[in-house]
């Protein structure tokens, strides 16, 4: 059978590699993709905008997501819980369409669970001082909670190893094309599959 469902991407990595920067530069330039917007339990940033950005739930609303398997992934990250709504996720990827998540290590290793068929990239910082400048920088954490990511971010470098590509985020540009590029050279595993399938039925 050929696989006519749309294909999940999941870019995943440490907190201030440039995940939310590099998605939304690519979704300025794609519109084949759809983005999967997380549930959060954190309190919203100044100028995001709920539905757009997450969808901000507190964290008993949160707990009846669980616990009704409204999500294909949760995780609690840093004190807040994060997550993945299922029926978006599904409906979308059945229609034919792709999905891409933008989601932290934890959760991405269960979504591998069950969809193993998806994509999995990392974003890594050419060094963990940029890493750091650029939590930093980017003003939106206490000096606390900069300490927490960055402790998060170590044992998340750690998990690379578990995923397909690895892309390093030095210039935004550069990193965007990579995932571009990620994003086409499945889609020509696909249609190879697709192909081989057809030739296979012609044969008979
Ligand atoms: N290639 C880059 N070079 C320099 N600065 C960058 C680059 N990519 C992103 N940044 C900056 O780094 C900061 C963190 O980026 P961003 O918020 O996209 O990270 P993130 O991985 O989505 O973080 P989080 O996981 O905490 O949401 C931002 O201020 C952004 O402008
Ligand atoms: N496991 C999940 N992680 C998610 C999801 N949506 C976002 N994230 C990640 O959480 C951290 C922190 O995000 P921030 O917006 O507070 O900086 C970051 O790595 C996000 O990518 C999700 O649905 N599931």
């Amino acid at each position: 059978m050929i696989d006519e469902k749309g294909i999940l991407f999941i870019l995943s990595g440490p907190s201030g590699v440039g995940k939310g920067t590099v998605r939304k530069a690519l979704f300025d330039q794609s519109t084949d993709l759809r983005y999967s917007i997380s549930m959060t339990t954190r309190n919203p940033r100044e100028g995001e905008v709920d539905g757009t950005d997450y969808f901000f739930k507190s964290r008993e609303e949160f707990e009846k997501l669980i616990s009704e398997g409204q999500l294909i992934e949760h995780a609690e990250y840093v004190g807040n819980y994060y997550g993945t709504p299922r029926q978006y996720v599904e409906k979308t990827l059945n229609e034919g369409k792709d999905v891409f998540l933008e989601i932290e290590v934890q959760g991405a290793l269960k979504v591998r669970e069950n969809f193993p068929q998806g994509v999995f990239i990392f974003l890594i910082p050419p060094s963990l001082e940029e890493l750091k400048d650029r939590i930093v920088n980017r003003g939106t954490e206490t000096e606390d909670k900069v300490k927490n990511r960055l402790h998060a971010a170590k044992e998340e470098i750690d998990m690379m190893d578990a995923y397909d590509y690895v892309v390093v985020n030095d210039e935004i540009d550069n990193a965007v094309t990579k995932v571009q590029s990620i994003v086409a050279s499945e889609h020509c595993k696909r249609e190879r599959v697709a192909h081989q399938y057809k030739k296979a039925l012609e044969d008979e």
